[in-house]
C-alpha cells in the first residue's frame, strides 16, 4: 500500500468486521512497519476526503463551509484534527472543539498551523463558544472517542452532541462516538452520523443492529493496516 493508492472501500463490498482486540493486534504490527503518524496522517486523508464529498454533495463549497470538529483526548480526536487541518488549508472555516482537558498535540499543532480556530468546551467560557459554533455549523466532524471508547457520550460532549443542528452532515471518524465497538448494543448516548469512515475494517457496532442503525452511510479506508 502506498499513499498514492489509497482507495476508501463503499459499503457495499466492507470488509468483514473486526473486533477491537483484532484491529488493535494488526495495527501493532502496521506499527513496527510506520510510524503512528504516517497512519494517523492517511485516515485523516481519508476523512477529509470524504467531507469534501459529503459537502459538495449538500450543494456546498468548500471554502465556504462551517465545520466543526469535536475531538477528545485520543487518537481518534487526532484523526479530528489532522483532517480539519487539511480541510482549513482549502479554505474552509473550520472550528475544533475539544471536549477533554487536552486533545491529541500534533493534531492540534497542524490544526492550529493550518489556520484553524481551536476552543476548550471544559471551562464554560469554552462551552458557550463552542455551543455557538456547533449550532452554525454546516458540518460536524465527531472525533470524540473511536476504538477506546466507552458507551455513552460524557459531558461536554454529550451537550455539543445535542445542540448540532439537524441540517447538518454529522462524519463520524472510525465509529460514531458513544457506541460499543464490539457489539451491536445501545447502552447511552451517541452521535448518529450521516457517514462514518473506518479504517481497516469495520467494528462490529457498524454492522449489528441496533447500534448500526448510527452509522449513515460506511465508507473503510486502508491506512495501511493488514489484517492478520
Ligand atoms: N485502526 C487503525 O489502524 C488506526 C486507528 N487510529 C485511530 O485511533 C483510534 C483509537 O485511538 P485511542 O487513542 O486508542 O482511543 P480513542 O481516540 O478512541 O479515545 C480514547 C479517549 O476518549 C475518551 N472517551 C472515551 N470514551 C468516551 C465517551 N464515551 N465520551 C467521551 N469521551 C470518551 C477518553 O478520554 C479516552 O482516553 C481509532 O478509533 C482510530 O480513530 C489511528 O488513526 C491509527 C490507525
Ligand atoms: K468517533
Amino acid at each position: 500500500m502506498t499513499d498514492d493508492t489509497e482507495v476508501p472501500i463503499p459499503s457495499a463490498a466492507l470488509p468483514a468486521p473486526l473486533t477491537i482486540a483484532q484491529i488493535k493486534e494488526a495495527e501493532l504490527v502496521a506499527l513496527s512497519r510506520a510510524p503512528e503518524d504516517v497512519l494517523m496522517d492517511r485516515a485523516a486523508r481519508a476523512v477529509a476526503r470524504v467531507v469534501r464529498e459529503e459537502l459538495v454533495a449538500a450543494g456546498q463549497l468548500v471554502p465556504n463551509a462551517h465545520v466543526v470538529i469535536l475531538a477528545g483526548s485520543g487518537r481518534n480526536g487526532g484523526d479530528a484534527l489532522l483532517a480539519g487541518a487539511l480541510l482549513a488549508q482549502d479554505g474552509a472555516d473550520v472550528t475544533a472543539v475539544e471536549v477533554s482537558t487536552s486533545a491529541h498535540a500534533r493534531g492540534k499543532e497542524l490544526f492550529d498551523a493550518a489556520g484553524g480556530v481551536l476552543l476548550n468546551a471544559i471551562a464554560e467560557s469554552g462551552l458557550r463558544a463552542a455551543d455557538a459554533e456547533v449550532k452554525t455549523a454546516d458540518l460536524v466532524i465527531d472525533g470524540i472517542a473511536g476504538l477506546g471508547g466507552t458507551a455513552g457520550l460524557r459531558a461536554p460532549a454529550d451537550h455539543l452532541v445535542s445542540v448540532i443542528p439537524s441540517s447538518a452532515v454529522i462524519v463520524s471518524v472510525d465509529l460514531p462516538s458513544g457506541l460499543d465497538a464490539d457489539s451491536g448494543e445501545v447502552t447511552g448516548t451517541h452521535v448518529t452520523a450521516n457517514v462514518t469512515v473506518a479504517f481497516t475494517a469495520p467494528s462490529w457496532c457498524l454492522v449489528t443492529a441496533p447500534a448500526s442503525g448510527a452509522a449513515g452511510r460506511i465508507v473503510v479506508a486502508d491506512v495501511g493496516v493488514d489484517v492478520v
